[in-house]
């Protein structure tokens, strides 16, 4: 299979031609005796090891290959060069202490001119239109937080488990409008927008993987003239029906805020009082700034969709694996909250409801090989050249199986982060583990580019676990045609860059009839409050 796989990549793509040069020329440029280099994988001449990089759950190779080479190693994939990090003392030495070198955004084959704006902020590289996005969605993530997200997450969390109950077979869909209806109210006030909100993110996550369109990981087909490339003329028109949606939203936003109508707890909302501000109590704004805003608040949206969604249905599936540990959160969450659903206000005392949450994003990371990093300049680190343009990859899939910190690390032990004599437990417990600090703050990426979201997840993932361990009993589904046990492939995933895992079956049921009626009214009592 590699044979052919390497057979067809020499032959099939005359455009390897022009790679074939660059390579000779950097080759020639080279001075004899070689430079120190990474260990790495063995290299085919022009292709490196492009041909045996699987598509799909690429960070299995890289485990491979970690195991092999050790926590940095280095491989090539046509002209690019990678450095794989498998360990967070280096990752930290190269892309937080020399962060001004190691924080640019590679290239993305079928993104369109990602790098330079204003589409993806968390694309783009480190220029001034990325600096004000960044400062400016931290801000408004900052003071959401305070407010606890002005209770949205908990209203929604009704919703949720109202429909839950009604039809428990759909949990996978619900699960993900659940959280893009949280981003939609919270960016324009149009929960109504989650659904696709989440179609749209998953779209885009494809499109910026290299498990989506062929030329992401076979570049050379990106050169293929426009009028007849296929990927080409899919991402224009995907892109532009992405950027047409955020901008209709803002535009009917400003429409309401024009009208008095835009609740204040909207990031629209904080948006449109700074511009009123700046600009004597008017709205108007110049097409192109209103095209820019439209993207930042939009981004802000999609991002909190899939990075939520994934986690959370991972968590589901954990539960339903593990009775042992959905009965000891059960039981911590009825001694606290009774018969009332929790809230975020009892986060202090569910330490057990946060360790199984931690151990979920660390046991099935939602963003395994991390977010690639490049290197701005040329640079020098252990003695090896590293040129600008390499990419670096944090991988976390690889950090979080580092067995001198997470021992019996295939495992789903949540007990690692509730007891003193694992190394990543932290005390007190009504404080850790949170996803805010504290241990395993990998998971959310390094220095300068490190993620924006901490405050959100800390929040709707805290809230969605206890609520629906309070509400519902998961465990394994049995085929009734077979009475068997229906097994759940926990590795199956759709392998983007942020991921979701492949649609699994699991029993949901209320936990009592009395928890079944609390679930219904407490759906009564939001509904009318929602927009559906
Ligand atoms: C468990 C959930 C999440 C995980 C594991 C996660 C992880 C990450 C990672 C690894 C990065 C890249 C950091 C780097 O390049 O070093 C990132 C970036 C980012 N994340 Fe998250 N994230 C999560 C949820 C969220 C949410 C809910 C939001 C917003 C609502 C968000 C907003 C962002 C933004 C804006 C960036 C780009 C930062 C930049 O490039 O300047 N994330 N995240």
């Amino acid at each position: 299979m590699e044979g052919l796989a390497l057979i067809l990549l020499y032959l099939a793509i005359p455009s390897l031609f022009f790679s074939a040069i660059q390579q000779v020329l950097s080759w020639r440029k080279k001075k004899a005796g070689g430079e120190a280099k990474f260990p790495g994988p063995k290299q085919f001449p022009i292709v490196g090891r492009v041909h045996d990089l699987p598509r799909f759950a690429m960070w299995l190779k890289f485990k491979e290959w970690a195991d092999i080479h050790g926590p940095i190693y280095q491989t090539h994939a046509l002209s690019t060069t990678f450095i794989i990090i498998s360990d967070e003392k280096i990752a930290e030495e190269l892309l937080v202490k020399r962060g001004h070198i190691y924080s640019g955004r590679p290239q993305i084959r079928t993104l369109i001119k990602h790098k330079d704006g204003p589409v993806y902020s968390a694309l783009m590289d480190r220029h001034d239109t990325w600096k004000h996005q960044r400062k400016w969605t931290h801000a408004a993530m900052v003071e959401s937080y305070k407010h606890h997200f002005y209770g949205h997450v908990e209203m929604e969390m009704k919703r949720y488990l109202g429909l839950l109950l009604m039809d428990p077979a759909r949990f996978f869909e619900y699960t993900r409008e659940y959280s893009g209806r949280v981003m939609s109210r919270l960016a324009w006030d149009d929960a109504t927008q989650g659904k696709h909100n989440g179609d749209s993110a998953d779209l885009t996550l494809h499109c910026m993987s290299v498990s989506g369109p062929l030329p992401n990981t076979m570049t050379p087909l990106w050169y293929i003239p426009s009028f007849i490339n296929p990927w080409y003329n899919f991402e224009v028109e995907r892109e532009g029906k992405l950027r047409q949606w955020w901008l209709n939203n803002f535009g009917l936003a400003k429409d309401r805020m024009k009208r008095g109508d835009l609740p204040n707890d909207t990031w629209a909302y904080r948006y449109f009082e700074q511009i009123m501000a700046a600009n004597n109590g008017s709205l108007d704004q110049k097409p192109e700034d209103e095209a820019y805003a439209s993207c930042m608040i939009g981004f802000l949206n999609l991002v909190g969709v899939v990075t939520i969604s994934g986690p959370i249905k991972f968590f589901l599936m954990a539960m339903a694996l593990h009775p042992e540990w959905q009965e000891k959160a059960q039981a911590e969450i009825d001694r606290v909250c009774g018969d009332r659903m929790p809230t975020i206000a009892d986060f202090a005392e569910l330490p057990t409801v946060r360790a199984c949450l931690k151990e979920t994003v660390r046991w099935r990371s939602g963003v395994p090989l991390g977010v690639p990093h490049q290197a701005e300049r040329d640079d020098e680190f252990r003695g090896v050249k590293i040129k600008k343009d390499t990419i670096i990859l944090a991988c976390e899939w690889n950090i979080n199986r580092v067995e001198s910190k997470y021992p019996d690390p295939e495992n789903f032990r949540p007990e690692r982060y509730l007891e003193p004599t694992w190394p990543t437990f932290q005390a007190p417990l009504t404080r850790y583990p949170n996803f805010r600090e504290g241990q395993s703050m990998h998971s959310f990426g390094w220095g300068r580019r490190t993620c924006l979201g901490q405050n959100i997840v800390d929040d709707e993932m805290f809230v969605f676990g206890a609520a629906t361990l309070w509400a519902f009993k998961t465990g394994p589904k049995v085929c009734p045609r077979t009475g068997k046990v229906i097994p759940i492939d926990t590795q199956a995933t759709n392998s983007h860059v942020i991921l979701e895992p492949l649609p699994y079956q699991i029993d949901i049921k209320p936990r009592t009839p009395e928890r079944a009626r609390t679930i219904l009214d407490n759906y009564n009592d939001v509904i009318g409050k929602l927009r559906l």
